[in-house]
């Protein structure tokens, strides 16, 4: 028996207490219980040896060791009575170390009967160890065999009613315990294929069979060891603990405190308990700690308490945060993942609260707040601790009730208990669900990475390779511009007073030019002499009879040149001192054939020379236009701060500067977001303006960008986007046109033809049409040709046209488009281009027909190479001669000669009143634009007007014979 008085779990008032074949000190009661015994309450069948009062053989002072079984036996606490002696008798509540399938209905039969109760109670002093022990065993044995006799007739009523597969109020255990394996089964499933890694996952089914097989073992093994057990229990009589205190009131029970520290002893066994299965192990620890929570709760044992704390501890354990793989579970009720705990959390308490209820007294129906439980428990254990609950008058019935409402409770719990392990199914699920979203989310943005990092090396090696290009490029070009400048000419900057001025000066290649063409007009003069003086020598074979030679007479030399006479041929007179020339030869007929063929062909030839002369000269001064304007261009770039390949907004490559304008300079820049060429117009406002002026600007520029930005045809260039660069200068970023602009398209071209003319025109006018069908019409206001652009290089073909710095919108003013707006910034804009009404004081509201006449004045200069109005005047000559305010008619050159209809539209754009002026309709459906068979007939017909538009009668008409 030695070995069973090991492990012994008692409260800490008993923690002390060691026995030894049943000797002890006499101030140290030792409470002990046999291993067997608690091997048996762990597997659940030790109620009814639990339920035996054990009766220590302390050396003097014994102790009534019983199990409080509260209604279960293994849930109950050892309770160890010491009789009222010399020594205070100790009621110490121990918990009993297995919470696993105590017999349920069990309980009912462990607690002592009211009699025997009372029997401990009264029992008298006992003087000597022998008598007392006698004496206890007496009374163990009386007690023990009743016990005994109640146990058996249960454990047969439990296998017939577990063999009828009946309801379980009194097969519980059985219920209990395959609640019990199904939970494990659950935790092991959920543990294996979802909350723990691999190598849990990966546990072998045939551990996990032993898991199953342990638990079925266990079943069984606890049914058959019951009868057994209840047999060798009586050896507990000798066992008995002792408590170290006397009981102060009596045999009144102590309630136990509800945390008891746990000696070194209590962890050796416990760690020896672990070694017998995790399962095991757990479950006397959580047996611990619910029945803790249960004594708490001052529910009396019940058959079905196990299973109650089973399914709070379940329901516990699902809502534990952690999970735990199997060999980490020691100690540990966490299986369930943190949603089941939220989840669960509701259903635990209220389990908890719900399945307390059934189980107080009659007078305690109501779920019992805590109060309430620990009133009722102290109230009971108050009274007697041996004794059952006040109002436990017949406990059979007491029992049965018990029995039926447990069984209750069970099946709803067993509802729960499934509904919960749907649940976990569910959040199982969901979590593979999440994990593998999570995994396709890891693998996206594994690529996306990839592929941002291979874009921003594309990006790199694109602005690497453009900034080499574009070196390349900018080398190119300055070494032409170098090479090109002694020939073509360049700038000089030169003082006139107190300023100093860049004055253009021609290189050797003009110098050379006008030495050819000096050469040849020398030649022609020569010939055509030789010419004359060839006539007076005709022979008069020839046409008409030759006459004499007469004084003053040319003669022909050898060489076809003339010689003039000087002498009249008789020598007379002045004859003497001023000698006559000789006469000069007659020529022969064939001589003078002869020399008139030389030169005729002569001055052909010089001709020839002279159109090749003319032409070097054309391309030399195209040359100019380009070698100055890079000149300039170059120089300002040289002096921009974007010099240096930067990147604005690390986007916006800035390559080369196309040009600058009043306010602004204009960029080639590549977009390496979009990988297409741009146009960056960089407005600058000049620290130095005055605030007004700063801000007229930037007005100005805030309105071209709105404007600007919600334009969207083929012959408008687009605005991309609109950068902020620094307090006085910010970006425009615009779709780029690679060819010239039309201003310098005809400084190189001075006239182009009618037909060009023509194209582009469609094309300006196909863009104000646009403007105009809008909602509220834009007036563009600064139409010319430095603002349409060509889209190739150095022949017109498509158009874009640009800058809408000036431009404004038809809103409010009733939206009379007719009537027109104000005009707010009068005298702004481009004077040769600009329409009569702009230049009155106080100017005349204005519509659409602004643009009209700038229309007009384009095509005229494009066809004719000359502006119609103050062509060579400056601006302020314009203003200072009211150039455009008496612009009442056009005339039209006799050469080129341009067609009617050209003509006819170039009139109805030129309408000096803009009443009479046409609108853009009207010149979207001119005749101009009709077929170009029709134009021709029109003008072999000479109809140079559209029916519905009448000749206007102030033109100049002195052309009109085109
Ligand atoms: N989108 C574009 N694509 C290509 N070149 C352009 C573009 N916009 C302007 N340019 C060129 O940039 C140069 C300067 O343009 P900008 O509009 O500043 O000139 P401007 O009209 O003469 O000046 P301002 O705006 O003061 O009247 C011009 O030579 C023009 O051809």
């Amino acid at each position: 028996m030695q070995k069973n008085f090991r492990n012994v779990r008692h409260s800490p008032r008993a923690r002390n207490v060691q026995s030894h074949n049943g000797s002890a000190s006499n101030h140290a009661p030792t409470i002990v219980v046999s291993e067997q015994q608690h091997q048996q309450q762990q597997l659940g069948l030790s109620s009814s040896s639990s339920s035996t009062m054990a009766t220590g053989d302390t050396g003097g002072h014994v102790g009534n060791v019983a199990y409080m079984s509260s209604g279960m036996l293994s849930t109950s606490q050892y309770v160890v009575n010491a009789p009222s002696s010399g020594h205070p008798s100790t009621s110490v509540m121990m918990q009993p170390p297995q919470q696993s399938g105590g017999v349920q209905n069990g309980g009912g039969m462990a607690r002592s009967s009211p009699t025997e109760m009372n029997q401990q109670q009264c029992m008298p002093p006992i003087k000597s160890e022998d008598s007392m022990e006698s004496s206890m065993r007496n009374d163990y044995n009386v007690h023990h065999h009743h016990h005994q006799m109640q146990m058996q007739q249960h454990m047969q009523q439990q296998q017939q009613q577990y063999a009828m597969h009946m309801a379980p109020p009194s097969s519980s255990y059985q219920h209990q315990q395959m609640q019990q394996m199904h939970y494990h089964q659950q935790q092991q499933q959920y543990q294996q294929h979802q909350m723990y890694p691999p190598q849990m996952q990966q546990q072998p089914p045939v551990q996990q069979q032993s898991q199953q097989q342990q638990q079925q073992q266990s079943v069984q093994q606890q049914s058959a060891s019951a009868l057994q057990h209840i047999n060798e229990s009586s050896n507990l009589s000798s066992a008995g603990s002792i408590s170290d205190r006397e009981p102060e009131h009596g045999g009144t029970p102590q309630r136990p405190t509800t945390t008891q520290p746990v000696t070194t002893t209590d962890k050796k066994s416990a760690r020896k308990r672990r070694r017998v299965g995790p399962v095991d192990d757990q479950a006397t620890l959580k047996q611990e700690r619910k029945i803790t929570e249960f004594m708490k709760m001052g529910e009396p044992s019940s058959g079905s308490g196990v299973a109650r704390c089973l399914m709070a501890e379940f329901q516990q354990n699902q809502s534990s945060p952690k999970r735990h793989p199997p060999a980490q579970q020691n100690g540990s009720n966490s299986f369930e993942p943190p949603q089941a705990q939220q989840m669960n959390q509701h259903d635990i308490q209220h389990s908890y609260w719900t399945m307390a209820s059934p189980s107080l007294g009659a007078n305690n129906r109501g779920t019992p707040t805590p109060t309430q439980q620990q009133q009722h428990y102290s109230s009971d254990s108050n009274s007697n601790s041996n004794q059952s609950p006040p109002g436990q008058g017949n406990q059979a019935g007491r029992m049965v009730r018990t029995i039926d409402e447990e069984t209750q409770t069970d099946s709803s719990s067993l509802q729960r208990f499934q509904n919960s392990s749907q649940s976990v199914e569910e959040v199982a699920k969901r979590d593979k669900l999440i994990d593998d979203f999570r995994r396709q989310l890891d693998e996206v943005n594994t690529k996306y990475n990839q592929e941002r990092r291979k874009n921003e090396a594309s990006k790199e090696t694109i602005k690497r390779l453009l900034i080499e290009k574009n070196v390349i490029e900018r080398k190119a070009l300055r070494d032409k511009t170098s090479g090109d400048t002694p020939r073509i000419g360049c700038f000089k900057t030169t003082r006139t007073g107190d300023s100093f001025r860049d004055q253009w000066v021609d290189g050797y290649g003009f110098a050379e030019i006008e030495k050819k063409v000096d050469q040849i007009t020398a030649e022609r003069n020569e010939i055509a002499s030789a010419s004359a003086l060839l006539k007076k020598r005709k022979p008069l074979g020839i046409g008409k009879e030759p006459k004499r030679p007469q004084s003053n007479t040319v003669n022909l030399d050898l060489n076809g040149g003339m010689q003039p006479s000087t002498s009249n041929g008789n020598g007379s007179g002045d004859d003497a001192i001023f000698r006559r020339p000789e006469e000069p030869k007659e020529i022969q007929y064939q001589e003078y054939i002869e020399l008139d063929e030389i030169y005729k062909l002569r001055r052909e030839h010089l001709r020839k020379e002279e159109a090749d002369i003319a032409l070097d000269k054309d391309r030399l001064e195209k040359e100019r236009q380009y070698h100055m304007r890079e000149l300039k261009r170059a120089a300002n770039e040289a002096a921009s701060q974007f010099k240096d390949h930067q990147l604005l907004h690390k986007r916006y490559l800035m390559l080369s500067l196309l040009g600058k304008g009043g306010f602004s300079e204009v960029w080639k820049a590549f977009d390496i977001e979009e990988n297409r060429y741009v146009a960056c117009k960089i407005h600058h406002v000049n620290k130095d303006w005055k605030e007004e002026k700063k801000a007229n600007y930037v007005k100005h520029a805030m309105r071209e960008k709105d404007i600007h930005r919600s334009l969207d045809h083929c012959r408008i260039v687009k605005q991309y986007d609109l950068l902020t660069i620094d307090n006085h200068s910010f970006c425009t970023v615009l779709e780029y046109c690679p060819g010239n602009d039309l201003d310098f398209y005809l400084k190189q071209n001075k006239s182009i033809s009618e037909k060009e003319a023509r194209s582009i025109i469609m094309q300006v006018v196909s863009a104000l049409v646009y403007l105009n069908e809008k909602p509220t019409p834009i007036i563009h206001y600064d139409l010319k040709p430095a603002n349409i652009l060509l889209e190739s290089g150095n022949t017109s073909g498509a158009i874009k046209i640009t800058d809408f710095g000036l431009s404004k919108i038809m809103e409010g003013e009733n939206d009379d488009h007719d009537v027109g707006i104000e005009l707010t910034s009068q005298f702004a804009g481009t004077y040769w281009y600009l329409p009569p009404e702009t230049f009155v004081v106080p100017p005349p509201k204005i519509t659409c027909k602004v643009d009209v006449w700038s229309i007009g004045v384009i095509f005229y200069q494009c066809i004719y190479g000359k502006k119609p109005f103050g062509n060579e005047l400056t601006q302020q000559k314009i203003l200072e001669y009211n150039t455009i305010i008496n612009a009442r008619e056009v005339s039209f050159p006799s050469k080129p000669q341009v067609s009617s209809a050209a003509q006819d539209f170039i009139r109805r754009c030129l309408q000096y009143r803009k009443e009479d002026r046409a609108d853009v309709f009207e010149l979207a459906r001119h005749e101009l634009f009709k077929p170009r068979g029709s134009i021709r007939s029109s003008i072999g017909a000479g109809s140079i007007n559209s029916p519905s538009i009448p000749r206007s009668p102030s033109v100049n008409r002195e052309d009109d014979n085109v």
